[in-house]
């Protein structure tokens, strides 16, 4: 199903986006893990977002309303391995200070490739987000590309490590951007969010 939505503009600086009540939504993890491929596959409007098979293609804060109602975040990546220090500093300081921020900003969703056992970098902005006391979900990209068996182990895998650390565990939700397995399910979650907050 194709949704009215609509690229606003990008941003390099939370202080340059245009202040918004409407609930926003942001999508973030590692380089390449599929977040722009996902803002394109839920709401059924291709090239919305700008998506490439290398890493480090979202550079800046982008924003995106979805049927006049909520707005989409997309962010760029962690993680990029040839990235230099000083654009790592940078990429800290642009997307912290905009989910510290960023006042209409309602819930985050952290990405993270369900072919791929907990990461570091994952985990760590998990910290990150908790100690901020920023509401999250997990999703899982790119199911497409192995058996629901191997995505169930690595989904056990991380229901083990975040149960070390947290009594109550994230919502998860698994997705293909390339099937649109998932989809439905997110835009039911947003969409339960958006009711709450309308009451
Ligand atoms: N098979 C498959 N490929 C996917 C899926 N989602 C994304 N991809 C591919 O993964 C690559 C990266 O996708 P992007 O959406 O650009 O990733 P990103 O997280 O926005 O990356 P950055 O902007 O660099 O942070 C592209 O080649 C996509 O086609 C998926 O669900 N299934
Ligand atoms: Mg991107």
């Amino acid at each position: 199903m194709k949704m009215n939505a609509k690229f606003i503009s990008s941003y390099d600086d939370y202080q340059k986006c245009p202040e918004i009540t409407k609930p926003e939504y942001a999508f973030i993890g590692r380089s390449n893990v599929g977040k722009s491929s996902l803002i394109n596959s839920l709401t059924g409007v291709k090239n919305l977002a700008m998506t490439s098979s290398k890493p480090g293609k979202t550079q800046l804060i982008n924003l995106f309303t979805i049927e006049e109602t909520w707005i989409l975040a997309d962010l760029p990546g962690y993680g990029f391995a040839k990235a230099s220090q000083s654009s790592r500093i940078k990429w800290g300081r642009m997307v912290h200070d905009y989910l510290k921020n960023r006042t209409n900003l309602t819930t985050v969703f952290l990405l993270v490739d369900s072919r791929h056992e907990p990461m570091k970098s994952d985990l760590e902005q998990i910290t990150w987000l908790a100690s901020n006391g920023i509401p999250f979900s997990l999703i899982f990209t790119k199911i497409d590309k192995q058996s629901l068996t191997q995505t169930n182990k690595i989904l056990a895998s991380w229901t083990k490590v975040l149960s070390e650390n947290w009594e109550e565990l994230p919502k998860m939700f698994l997705t293909s951007s390339e099937s649109g397995k998932g989809t439905e399910e997110l835009l039911t979650y947003i969409d339960e969010i958006n009711k709450q907050i309308a009451n």
